[in-house]
């Protein structure tokens, strides 16, 4: 795939603005997601992995029994944040509210 350049960091803020407990920090785009159960957390790694294979475009993800903190970066931008990573967090908020 071809090389995508890094978003500027008003761009990074202004994306934020539109998705709530996201954050930007070490290069890349954080948030925790906290289920009622390890079966609800896991089930939510399960459709993130679809939706990443649909994109082409994978998360770092991190489960501890019923919570899930996702990184999103671009490997092909030399680890830095571009629209590819906004994209997925936002698909990511559509799956999670999606229950
Ligand atoms: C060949 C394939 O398109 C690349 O390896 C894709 C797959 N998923 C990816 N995911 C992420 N997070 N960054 C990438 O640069 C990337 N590249």
């Amino acid at each position: 795939m071809s090389r995508v350049e890094p978003l500027s960091r008003e761009a990074i803020e202004a994306a934020l603005a539109e998705l709530p407990g996201w954050t930007y920090a070490d290069d890349r785009l954080q948030k925790t997601y906290t289920f009622g159960s390890f079966r609800e957390a896991v089930s939510f790694i399960v459709r993130i992995a679809f939706e990443a294979e649909q994109l082409n475009h994978h998360p770092e993800l991190h489960n501890v029994y019923n919570r899930v903190t996702l990184a999103l970066t671009t490997h092909a931008a030399g680890n830095r944040v571009t629209a590819r990573d906004v994209e997925l967090a936002r698909a990511i908020e559509r799956i999670a509210w999606v229950k």
